[in-house]
């Protein structure tokens, strides 16, 4: 028979204490209706027994997420705040939220069996991708993709900007807003590439195509545009023709490993560097290499992360972008020059991507019944997480983002830079 209790909160407290020595972070409402923790700020709401389950099973970050994702574990109030509250706990524990030794498995089924919180595998919320193959096989990494990308444009268009960019944006100005910051992104990267009309640029990973679209509307250049995602594809080729831009912008739906022909005279590769894995990277880098005419300018923009932990960590990695890979930037521009590559100008942007993401996440909490009724409350809170925990992670220097300028020096060695030219410098401003 399962022994019930009017304390739970009290328990769980104490059972936190106990396993990792620290006060409750939070606010915490149990099942039962008993609080603990600090009144002030967010509050964590176990609207079950099942929601510890969730725990039991899969100890950690993932099982957490499931609680979150399904409901039985809700957040009340600001749930970046909550998640910085944990992260600060697990920080001063060493490690990463909820990673529990050994010995404390006795006292946590203990516990559990005290709150009658022990029982059967709480069922997996639905949306964690299960990728098979081999790691970065063409066949994984366009499953992959579909995954995430495919999740639907309606979607993406409730979260991002008219122009559809998803990747870091640039504030210049402290109450510049996400529209003028993907703005200003596109002008910067389009004056570090030195762009003309009539030059032809290549985009590798293009997503919804904001790049194409931008350089081939401001600058007149012929532009070809590569994702891997159908509908991506779709849009972009719907889009190019609603602006009468189909001669100049051509799109493929491809890998980047299939792209051939002709060098250009610029390339960019906007976040999509994260999606090739590090045994892969020397290639990506050789492609991009291949695909510049000698003399001409490649800019990538990626995120980068410290330490030894390259993917984007278990509930990213389950329901967000299996299979990612990000690592210091140092290991990047080293395999940039091993290309052949001459890395010329890198700028850090970690602070526009606080902005970026909250921004995401603003919009995502402003179409909530919109976003809800198009793919479901649970793949909602999925995005919530996410948004929440990325902004965070930029903010706390978890993880980074940057522009890299690089060209392909011709056979003499020339750059094709003029002197003095230090990858469009006057256009960086200076959020506050
Ligand atoms: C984060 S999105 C960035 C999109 C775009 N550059 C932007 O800034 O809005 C990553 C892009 O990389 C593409 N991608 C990922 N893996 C790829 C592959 N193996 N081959 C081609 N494109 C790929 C995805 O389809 C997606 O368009």
């Amino acid at each position: 028979m399962q022994r019930t209790t009017r304390h739970a909160a009290a328990r769980i407290e104490q059972l936190i204490r106990e396993l990792v020595d620290v006060p409750l972070p939070v606010g915490l409402t149990a099942w039962d209706g008993s609080e603990e923790g600090p009144e002030q700020g967010p509050r964590v709401l176990l609207r079950n027994r099942r929601a510890l389950r969730h725990l039991l099973w899969q100890p950690g970050e993932l099982g957490l997420a499931r609680a979150f994702v399904s409901g039985d574990l809700d957040v009340r109030g600001d749930l970046t705040e909550a998640l910085r509250r944990c992260w600060a706990v697990a920080r001063a524990q060493d490690r990463g939220p909820l990673r529990l030794r050994g010995r404390h498995w006795g006292r946590l089924a203990r516990a559990a069996l005290r709150l009658g919180a022990l029982g059967p595998r709480p069922p997996v919320p639905p949306g964690e991708a299960r990728p098979s193959g081999r790691l970065h096989s063409r066949g994984r990494d366009r499953s992959v993709i579909a995954h995430h990308y495919d999740a639907g444009n309606a979607f993406y268009e409730l979260l991002l900007d008219p122009q559809m960019a998803y990747s870091c944006g640039y504030f210049t100005a402290p109450d510049d807003d996400l529209e003028q910051a993907q703005d200003a992104k596109l002008d910067l990267i389009c004056r570090k590439l030195a762009l003309q009309p009539g030059m032809r640029l290549l985009d590798v990973g293009c997503g919804w195509g904001s790049l194409v679209l931008y350089a081939a509307r401001r600058h007149g250049v012929r532009a070809t545009a590569v994702t891997l995602s159908a509908e991506q594809a779709d849009y972009l080729r719907r889009c190019a023709a609603e602006l009468g831009l189909q001669e100049q912008v051509q799109v493929l739906h491809q890998d980047y490993r299939a792209i051939g022909g002709e060098p250009f005279d610029a390339v960019a590769s906007v976040e999509m560097g994260e999606h090739v894995g590090a045994d892969n990277y020397p290639r990506y880098a050789a492609t991009l290499h291949r695909m510049l005419r000698p003399g001409g300018r490649l800019l990538i923009q990626q995120m980068s992360r410290a330490g030894n932990a390259p993917g984007g960590g278990a509930f990213i990695e389950s329901y967000i972008a299996p299979d990612m890979t990000m690592v210091p930037i140092g290991s990047t521009l080293d395999l940039l020059e091993s290309a052949g590559l001459e890395v010329r100008d890198v700028e850090a942007m970690r602070e526009h991507y606080v902005r970026t993401v909250r921004a995401w996440l603003a919009a995502l909490q402003e179409n909530w019944s919109a976003a809800v009724a198009l793919m479901g409350e649970q793949q909602a809170r999925v995005w919530w997480l996410y948004l929440a925990g990325g902004a965070l992670a930029f903010e706390e220097n978890r993880m980074g983002v940057h522009q890299v300028v690089a060209v392909r020096p011709d056979a003499t060695g020339a750059s094709g830079m003029a002197l003095g030219d230090r990858a469009a410098l006057p256009g960086r401003g200076v959020p506050a």
